[in-house]
């Protein structure tokens, strides 16, 4: 077990080695280690409040440190936690706070101790606690209440966090870090804060997003060739989050995926549109309309400094630039049909941003201190960045600046000029003045004394006067300036947060928007499908959509893939190694990832199923980086599966029971196949246990598939052959057989070893035969001696058992009749 320290409150609860804790305590949970990728940069802080005692109800609220987006939920988790680390691969934490215990002797304890094992193996990082008075219901309540802009998102995150007693413990706890610790204060209404429920979202647990690399690639630790990385086309911050979230949470309500297809299907009709409204985008650029409004959120208060005027300017100049940006996208949008394009554009034509647009218009000069060309007239700048006849005390104080400088621009550069001959010229420089030279003009030449701080460089020589120094009614006015500027920027700030929540509005618009358009330029490039959704999955030549991409279309080789309940609910799919097995069960994950966004997929027709969870076993989550055996791992996640598999699951799973001893590896697999294939749900299960062929196939919705593999046989003493990989699905059961062994020829293994390999396999098939015989006629004496035994027995329980002999006959029968077939 773990060694825990107990240092007190806000310190680091674990000092253990992370490796090899698992191998001495309870058994290894599924690999849950999370998919982040390389853009989230893991910036929230994430509070976790677990009920007591055995309970698994766990209430979590994330908080983004860059865009202040606030997220709470509470789920009903399995024993694993697998519900809340997705949670957390969907907000990669960068701190987890979670409650500290008491224990008898009234030490402090971290409670929910399995759930901090699980996050910090999961996200490599320590948990921190916070004393359980922080963990309060009713000011988790408040904290919503005074934090949250208020719109209808604040009402409805109230309504649905109401009876949820962990999550407003969880946003407690947060907040009260935040602002305590981390000295991060948010002003009143302006944060977004939303209850999310995970109902109306297929479920991916943690192992599989990883495996399927839908976010992260696990060799290069980026997004390339991923899910994401392909289909990421987004231009906006806002955008490439959004389909980020939606690619680990897909949702499987129709209506919305059909509202999205919809879009894509409109946007895709015209090609012109599509183009305009990308530029639309492009031309917004990586300013995040999220971070944007939370910085003038937390600018809407403190100093009117010379600097914080400045900032609070730059901020409003860039709402009021988005702003003008989305409306040249708003026209190309006008001719929207479907409801979803419909749905974004009036949320973009939202009249709050009319609002706060002609707000900053009427207030500030458009070329402000932005305006890179005019930095080095900063000071100027800053004087005139409030408009003119904007403030009347502000016109009187400009004017009286403006009088002072022409008289210091007459006196002194008059006085220059006539008394040294040299031209200078007045130069505003932070928030004074100095004068300038050129080169030429003072080269080998001293300048005269009243000329102090003098800097020569290459374009031009730069140098104070005592006369400017000592002109203290100019500043005067200039401070003037600055203050009465800074007051007005300040309340204009205010009066645009006024409308903190039409932005809002519009950042989620613009990042449906952009992800619509995203999907449709992935479709408009290659030969993509819009899938249809129903009870069967039935996808004709469909292309794995990475592969796509990587090996280029013509080396793709496409394939049907069909499931339907009852008949075809389980495809035990077998080939050799190296003939696209894994390769096909990640394609069919991806596709129905990929469908469930709404997105067009790489296929000629395609029709799926919704979801309620996507689950699997693939052979490369072997957890070696945890210590975990692989036979550990497998039977984890096994039962992980089979705790949450249901008719509408979909379950994709890859050689199991490789781990342990075969018979016994055999076995486990037939049990597990057999308990997926009672609960009907769509399972791909490929295997290279050819028994399982046989103890699987007769039962009913088992469909038995195999890659097509051409074996260019010339097989002589010297083992020549060679093997063609067609990566074709095929109905029925692989033919070739000892395919380990010419793999293995390929890999030139020596002749000799390879000899006694292929003489080895031969004897053992030959016992393994021999063993079938026996065990067939034992197994038949033992029936014998049965019906002896049940003469005796009553008529219904002799029935019963012939009826149940008949049918074992029956499958025998059948078996040995397609054999011989
Ligand atoms: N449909 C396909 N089109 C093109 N190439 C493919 C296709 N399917 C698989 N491949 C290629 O074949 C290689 C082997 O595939 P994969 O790993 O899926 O085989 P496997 O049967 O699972 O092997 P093993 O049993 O040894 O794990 C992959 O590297 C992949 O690039």
């Amino acid at each position: 077990m773990s060694s825990y320290t107990y240092p007190g409150s806000g310190r680091s609860v674990r000092s253990r080695s992370r490796r090899g804790s698992r191998a001495s305590g309870r058994p290894a949970g599924p690999s849950t280690r999370a998919s982040t990728c390389v853009e989230d940069m893991n910036e929230y802080v994430v509070a976790l409040s677990q009920s007591r005692g055995n309970g698994t109800e766990v209430g979590i609220a994330v908080h983004s440190l860059s865009t202040g987006h606030t997220v709470l939920t509470q789920v009903a988790d399995t024993p694993f936690f697998q519900k809340t680390l997705q949670h957390l691969t969907l907000h990669p934490p960068c701190t987890v706070l979670v409650p500290e215990n008491r224990n008898q002797a009234g030490e402090n304890i971290p409670s929910g101790t399995q759930l901090i094992e699980e996050v910090e193996d999961s996200f490599e990082l320590e948990c921190v606690t916070l004393p359980r008075e922080y963990w309060n219901r009713e000011k988790g309540h408040d904290d919503i209440l005074r934090l949250a802009v208020r719109n209808e998102v604040q009402t409805s995150t109230l309504m649905a966090a109401e009876e949820k007693y962990y999550a407003l413990c969880a946003i407690s706890a947060l907040f009260k870090f935040l602002e305590v610790r981390q000295g991060l204060k948010y002003p009143k209404e302006a944060l977004k804060i939303r209850y999310a429920s995970s109902e109306g979202t297929m479920f991916i647990d943690t192992d599989t997003a990883k495996n399927l690399e839908l976010v992260k690639n696990t060799l290069t630790n980026t997004t390339k060739d991923t899910l994401y990385g392909i289909l990421n086309k987004c231009f906006t911050p806002m955008g490439s989050r959004l389909l980020r979230g939606n690619i680990l949470q897909p949702s499987n309500i129709q209506h919305t995926i059909e509202g999205r297809l919809d879009a894509v299907q409109e946007l895709l009709s015209s090609p012109e549109k599509l183009k305009s409204i990308r530029d639309g985008l492009k031309a917004l650029g990586s300013t995040d309309l999220d971070t944007l409004i939370l910085q003038a959120s937390r600018k809407r208060q403190g100093s009117v400094s010379v600097v914080e005027t400045e900032a609070r300017i730059s901020i409003l100049l860039q709402l009021q630039k988005y702003i003008q940006g989305t409306k040249s996208i708003q026209e190309e949008m006008t001719l929207g049909k479907c409801r979803m394009l419909v749905e974004i554009q009036k949320e973009m034509s939202d009249p709050m941003l009319l609002e706060i647009e002609r707000k900053i218009q009427e207030c500030l000069t458009t070329d402000g201190i932005t305006n890179s060309a005019k930095r080095r007239n900063l000071t100027t700048a800053r004087l005139y960045a409030v408009k003119a006849e904007f403030n009347h005390l502000l016109d009187v104080a400009r004017t009286t600046f403006k009088e002072n400088l022409d008289d210091i621009e007459h006196t002194i550069l008059t006085s220059m000029t006539e008394r040294h001959s040299l031209h200078c010229t007045l130069e505003p420089v932070e928030n004074k003045f100095r004068l300038a030279l050129k080169p030429q003009d003072v080269e080998g030449r001293a300048l005269p004394g009243e000329c102090i701080n003098v800097q020569r460089k290459k374009t031009k020589c730069v140098f104070s006067s005592v006369l400017l120094q000592h002109n203290a009614r100019l500043e005067e006015a200039q401070q003037e300036i600055l203050l009465l500027s800074g007051d007005i920027v300040m309340k204009l700030l205010a009066s645009v947060l006024d409308h903190i929540s039409g932005l809002y509005r519009c950042s989620d618009a613009i990042a449906k928007l952009d992800v619509l358009a995203c999907f449709a330029e992935s479709a408009s490039d290659g030969d993509c499908v819009r899938p249809m959704f129903g009870e069967t999955i039935a996808i004709k030549l469909s292309r794995h959509p990475i592969l796509d991409k990587t090996l280029g279309r013509d080396d793709c080789v496409p394939n049907d893939i069909y499931a339907a309940q009852g008949h075809a609910s389980f495809q035990l799919i077998q080939g050799p190694n190296m003939s696209g097995k894994s390769t096909f069960l990640r394609q069919v994950g991806l596709l129905t990832v990929q469908a469930m966004l709404g997105c067009y997929v790489p296929a000629t027709y395609a029709n799926f199923r919704l979801h309620d969870a996507l689950l699997s076993r693939l052979s490369n989550d072997d957890s070696l980086d945890r210590n975990l055996s692989t036979f550990a791992s497998e039977m984890a996640t096994s039962a992980m599966i089979l705790g949450l598999a249901t008719p509408n699951s979909i379950i994709l799973i890859d050689e199991l029971g490789r781990g342990t001893a075969p018979l016994e590896g055999l076995g486990l697999s037939h049990a597990i196949a057999e308990s997926l294939i009672n609960r009907q749900s769509f399972v791909f299960f490929t295997t290279h246990f050819h028994d399982l062929a046989t103890t699987l196939g007769s039962m009913r919705g088992v469909v038995r598939m195999h890659l097509r593999v051409q074996d260019n046989r010339v097989e002589d003493d010297n083992n020549a052959f060679s093997t063609t990989f067609q990566y074709k699905v095929e109905e029925g059961p692989a033919v070739i057989e000892h395919y380990g062994l010419k793999l293995a020829k390929l890999a030139s293994l020596p002749a000799d070893v390879l000899n006694r390999a292929k003489e080895a396999a031969m004897s053992l098939s030959e016992l393994e035969a021999k063993g079938r015989d026996s065990t067939a006629s034992h197994a038949m004496i033992k029936r014998r001696k049965l019906l002896l035994e049940r003469r005796e027995a009553d008529n219904e329980e002799l029935a019963q058992t012939l009826r149940h002999l008949q049918r074992e006959s029956l499958d025998e029968f059948t078996k040995t009749f397609q054999a011989v077939a």
